[in-house]
């Protein structure tokens, strides 16, 4: 395939590498349409729960696809992209030299409040932030690192989760310590999943045809990591983590949001810094931030990191009427405990959002996969005045990229939708946008 003008994005997520390769449409696009044409999309997800499955998906040609091919060799990211790049001559014969751009999505910006472009400073600052991020950051590294040895004539630009929630109000980003350490320190809630947030955005606006700036919603991203996010007027008015994408939700291996005492409980050695070999040799965290990022969550609840073994099970105990299965079933813990905190952040954002809410939107890996989910929260907040769960409507979610679903039915305005959402396409957006880049 012959192309010009490739750009590449790169989603490193702490499960998964997600890769999208987009062509730049020659001349001038109509007003609605894509500014880029999809080439291929490519995932390796389970990165943290070996084998890695690889995916590969070209949009045209002779190429073949792969689904969820085991990879024994992938045990990180950068193994990840490299089996990639593999695949990607192999495969689909396209010339890596014509990859002009790289996107990259970076969880953690800091102080960075826009995309920049790759440089020793910018590269520096980021691994600065990886003890902040300890499973996000450094596997994003490893990768621009690839990208810099493998494609030396490309570009790499690092897209920040944290920019969109740049717009959260101070009284609600600050937290109650000393303000001079706090200030010194860069102590406050930055906020991740801002590239889906902003990504979900610009989707439900075109859905409900209503300006982005007209829009109250409460978007939930559920993946490995899962937050919740509270938009007031298009933009992020609250959101569920905080200094690091540890606070607010459970994930995989993630506890979400605990009584910060408890670590003290559970080990003497919560200070020491971690030697375990599963953490990346140049993140330096404390046990406790180890055990709470690493050795918690639906892993620790349940042995697996995939909530729809996690929900199937859970869904079994309900039925079981003979007791074979037993009542502190964790699959069915886990199952509950994630509702009980989801409809946390949901009551709460209602409230500070003063009940004007236009949508409650599902996205990420469970979200836009787990149907009993979707059931039970939407039962649970129609006393918010959200319409009915339709039961055929949750059951037939699309599932293409950036599709947007409405599951709800009902006379009260507040609907609920599922989006599946795509970082890699909302980075590019950006760099297509971006003058400075094209002149
Ligand atoms: N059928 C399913 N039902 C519920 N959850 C699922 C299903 N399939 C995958 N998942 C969940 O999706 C998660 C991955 O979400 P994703 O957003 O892609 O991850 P990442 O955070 O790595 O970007 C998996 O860890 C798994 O728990
Ligand atoms: C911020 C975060 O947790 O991201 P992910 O869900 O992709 O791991
Ligand atoms: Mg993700």
């Amino acid at each position: 395939m012959s192309h010009k003008n490739l750009i590449l994005s790169l989603n490193a997520g702490s499960s998964s590498l997600k890769i999208s390769l987009y062509a730049l449409r020659e001349g001038k696009a109509e007003s609605d349409e894509e500014p880029v044409q999809l080439l291929l999309t490519s995932s390796v997800s389970g990165i943290s729960a070996p084998p890695a499955k690889f995916s590969f998906k070209p949009s045209s040609g002779n190429a073949q696809s792969v689904k969820d091919e085991n990879i024994e060799s992938i045990h990180d990211h950068a193994s990840a992209f490299a089996h990639f790049l593999e695949r990607l001559e192999k495969d689909a014969s396209i010339d890596r030299n014509a990859i002009q751009y790289i996107c990259h999505r970076v969880v953690h910006g800091g102080d960075y409040v826009e995309p920049v472009e790759i440089t020793n400073e910018s590269y520096h600052h980021i691994e600065k932030l990886s003890d902040l991020a300890p499973l996000h950051n450094g596997s994003a590294l490893s990768v621009i690192k690839s990208c810099i040895e493998a494609l030396p004539k490309s570009k790499s630009i690092a897209y920040f989760d944290t920019t969109f929630h740049t717009s959260i109000p101070v009284h609600i980003s600050s937290y109650a310590i000393d303000p001079e350490i706090a200030k010194k320190r860069g102590l406050k809630k930055y906020g991740f999943h801002g590239l889906s947030y902003a990504f979900i955005l610009g989707a439900v606006s075109k859905f409900l045809n209503k300006p982005t700036e007209s829009l109250n919603l409460i978007i939930l991203h559920l993946g490995s990591g899962a937050s919740a996010c509270a938009i007031r007027a298009g933009k992020s008015f609250d959101t569920s983590m905080g200094l690091t994408p540890l606070h607010g939700l459970p994930g995989a291996t993630r506890s979400g949001t605990i009584d910060p005492s408890l670590i003290f409980h559970y080990t003497n050695k919560a200070g020491r810094i971690t030697h375990d070999p599963g953490m990346a040799s140049d993140i330096h965290v404390t046990q406790a931030e180890d055990i709470l990022n690493r050795k918690a969550g639906w892993k620790a609840l349940c042995g697996t990191t995939d909530f729809g073994i996690i929900s199937d099970k859970a869904e079994l105990d309900k039925d079981d009427q003979n007791g074979h299965i037993s009542k502190t079933n964790l699959n069915r813990l886990a199952f509950d405990l994630f509702v009980d905190r989801i409809l946390g952040y949901v009551g709460s954002y209602h409230l500070k959002l003063g009940g004007e809410v236009d949508a409650l939107v599902f996205s990420g890996g469970i979200g836009e996969r787990s149907v009993a989910l979707r059931d039970r929260i939407g039962e649970k907040i129609r006393c918010l005045g959200y319409q009915d769960v339709d039961r055929d409507r949750n059951g037939k979610v699309a599932a293409s990229d950036g599709a947007v679903s409405e599951i709800s039915t009902g006379v009260s305005r507040r609907k609920i939708l599922v989006v599946k959402t795509d970082e890699q396409l909302e980075m590019t957006r950006e760099c297509v946008s971006d003058k400075k880049l094209w002149a």
